[in-house]
């Protein structure tokens, strides 16, 4: 059995990013930038008004100045010609200010009659213009990895980008296994339960910026469980759910294994979540999770998330962690690192009283994990502890 840690660096160690598309804009939300890219463009192109008021030269901008004014420049189409001592030219928000101009008076400081205007007793102490490049400069690069969110998308707008380099997106496979389980909407037999599990995986693959494939559940056979595999084909990481631990129906690391898994480890020190294994099948990274649904989303936190990171090209890092003041008594825990689901409240952080791996119920009220390293000794209310957001 290994540590988190080194599970996270063995699991990670398995995939790379994959290669670099194109991508339009409009479809570039979520995606992770692959390189740097450079502005085509400067922005503000040009001197622009912050304001809707008039352009007026420097020796003018004092109380009561009387001005002629000479013509208007707007966002748009800007004033063509250059502006002196004495004059002033109706402008607008984003209009090009006008050669020779050094501040603009917002209109509310103005008095107009015809086409004089006369400036108030008291002056904005700023120019109101926005110099040429203020936000960026032709060449200035927009900086990689990083996964776009909107604001970059903005940004990469205003640089003249019609398309960025992203990394593909990583194509997950996910296998349910077992003869107990139906499909969400078929009536379970006897001795049957509802597939969950899945669902959770591909919602979270998703949100990731992966694509999540639901493949018919695999029963508890060799053949089974050989033709869904067959199925994962393409794929860059299959994901299994169940069939993990040391049953005599527990046959997915003994088919992965004969066809051709590569084992980087099996089992992790953790609860929930001990009988883990990934490694490498094909052209395939391969995780096996636990079947008990909280293991199984817990796990994919810890391992299924950071390899998609390292798969789109961000940096190899476990979840950042956060920490919070116990609301109440721990007791020790034992020899496996310990994710506790737990609350965030008002009083501090509470775990819930139960802690069983298949309690879907509980999983969805939880929004953090407290994390007890192995033989944590007990803790008292109001200690701090490290946790995970949920
Ligand atoms: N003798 C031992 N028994 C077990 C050990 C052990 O060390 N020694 N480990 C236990 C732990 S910890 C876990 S976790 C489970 C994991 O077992 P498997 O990965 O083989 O999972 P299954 O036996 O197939 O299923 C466990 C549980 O989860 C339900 N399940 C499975 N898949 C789904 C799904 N897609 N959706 C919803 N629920 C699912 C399944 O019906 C079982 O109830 O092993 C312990 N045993
Ligand atoms: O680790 Mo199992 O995942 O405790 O239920």
């Amino acid at each position: 059995m290994i540590s988190v840690e080194a599970a996270l660096a063995r699991v990670c160690a398995l995939v790379a990013p994959l290669p670099v598309e194109e991508v339009p804009l409009a479809q570039a939300a979520g995606r992770v930038l692959a390189r740097p890219v450079a502005a085509r463009l400067t922005q503000p192109p040009f001197d622009t008004s912050a304001m809707d008021g008039y352009a007026i030269a420097e020796p003018d901008a004092r109380p009561g100045a009387t001005l002629d004014v000479i013509g208007t420049s707007r966002a748009g189409e800007g004033f063509v010609g250059a502006l002196a001592p004495g004059q002033a030219v109706r402008i607008f928000t984003g209009a090009p200010v006008p050669q020779g101009a050094a501040r603009v008076v917002i209109q509310e400081d103005v008095t107009r009659t015809g086409d004089r205007i006369t400036l108030g007793d008291r002056l904005d102490r700023g120019t109101n213009i926005r110099p040429a490049g203020a936000d960026f400069a032709a060449g200035d690069a927009l900086s990689a990895p990083r996964r776009l969110r909107p604001a970059d998308l903005a940004l990469a707008a205003a640089m003249n980008l019609p398309a960025l380099p992203v990394h593909r997106r990583p194509d997950v496979a996910i296998i349910a296994t077992g003869d107990e389980l139906v499909m969400p909407g078929e009536v379970p037999g006897p001795d049957q339960i509802v597939a969950s599990n899945g669902f959770g995986l591909k919602a979270m693959v998703e949100a990731e910026g992966g694509i999540g494939r639901l493949l018919p559940i695999a029963r508890d056979t060799e053949a089974s469980l050989k033709t869904v595999f067959g199925l994962a084909e393409g794929a860059d990481l299959i994901v299994t759910i169940g069939g993990a631990s040391v049953g005599d129906h527990d046959l997915v690391g003994k088919v992965a294994a004969d066809l051709g898994m590569e084992q980087a480890f099996y089992k992790v020190a953790m609860r929930p979540g001990k009988p883990l294994m990934a490694g490498r099948m094909g052209k395939a990274a391969m995780i096996g999770l636990p079947g008990n649904p909280v293991s199984a989303l817990v796990c994919a936190t810890l391992f299924l998330l950071p390899v998609l990171r390292v798969m789109q090209g961000l940096p190899t890092a476990p979840a950042p962690r956060r920490t919070a003041r116990l609301a109440c008594d721990l007791d020790a825990n034992g020899p496996r690192e310990h994710y506790m689901r737990a609350r965030i409240t008002a009083d501090g952080i509470a775990p819930f009283d139960r802690q069983d791996s298949a309690l879907l119920t509980i999983l969805s009220e939880a929004d953090a994990l407290i994390v007890r390293p192995p033989g944590d000794g007990p803790r008292r209310a109001g200690e701090a502890v490290e946790y995970l957001p949920l």
